[in-house]
């Protein structure tokens, strides 16, 4: 069965939008383990625009579920937030300073050296590790000389496909995952899935372990509420 790790970011821009604390991030993680979420992630991001640093080692010492962080490791700061906290996950994910929001997967053939490098640093302190890829065969295929635990498939193509033809949008990722498998690599993927296309997804995809939801989670929890929103998602999981 897919596990759902609710990404909390969106609850961090909320609060950060007037400098208090409302709503508070701690007691949110702790009420989405409470309603069903099998994990948390956040994306730290280097000017802490949502979750801030200092946030990473709160929820550490709070949650009980899987704790992801997500980031780029070429930053110092992520590297030692994440060594320092020792999450059951980190993903490893090449954006950017300043991008809006993740756009792209790593080219695992030109950062193959780089990304072995980094990947048995942090295995070597206990966390595995997921790298965010594209769903495209030879990337895929490449991550496995890296030492990676796992890949997270970045499903935003899947997500802007689905509407117009969603057996032609998640042709790639049944390809991608088949060779994932292949290579004794676990799967996750994120982003942009939501209460439309996850079942079909999940449905879908042979071996996926788990995924990751923020934007649109947070979003539904408007109309109908976090609790509700957690079942429903865990729900669309259960193929
Ligand atoms: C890796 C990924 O797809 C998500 O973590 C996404 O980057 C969310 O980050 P933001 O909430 O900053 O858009
Ligand atoms: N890894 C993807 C993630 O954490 C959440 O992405 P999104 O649901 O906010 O698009």
């Amino acid at each position: 069965m897919t596990r759902l790790s609710v990404n909390i970011n969106k609850i961090a821009t909320l609060r950060n939008s007037r400098g208090g604390n409302n709503p508070d991030l701690i007691k949110v993680a702790l009420d989405c383990e409470r309603f069903g979420a099998e994990g948390i992630t956040v994306h730290p991001r280097p000017d802490e625009r949502h979750i801030r640093y200092q946030d990473v080692d709160d929820l550490k010492k709070t949650i009980k579920t899987e704790f992801n962080i997500e980031g780029n490791p070429v930053e110092d700061s992520f590297m030692k937030l994440v060594l320092n906290n020792r999450p059951a996950q980190v993903t490893l994910v090449p954006d950017a300073l300043g991008q809006i929001t993740s756009n792209h997967g790593w080219d695992t053939i030109a950062n193959q050296s780089y990304l072995k490098e980094v990947i048995s640093e942090f295995q070597l302190a206990g966390i595995r590790v997921s790298i965010f890829v594209d769903p495209v065969a030879e990337m895929i295929e490449a991550t496995a000389t890296t030492g990676t635990n796992r890949i997270e498939l970045y499903t935003e193509a899947y997500a802007s496909g689905y509407h117009a033809d969603r057996e032609k949008a998640i042709a790639p990722y049944v390809e991608a995952a088949q060779i994932a498998q292949k290579l004794g690599l676990g799967l996750n993927a994120g982003h942009d899935l939501d209460l439309v296309n996850l079942q079909y997804f999940a449905q879908n995809i042979p071996g996926l372990l788990e995924v990751s939801i923020g934007h649109a989670l947070v979003c539904d929890a408007l109309y109908y509420g976090l609790e509700n929103t957690i079942q429903m998602y865990l729900r669309q999981l259960a193929v």
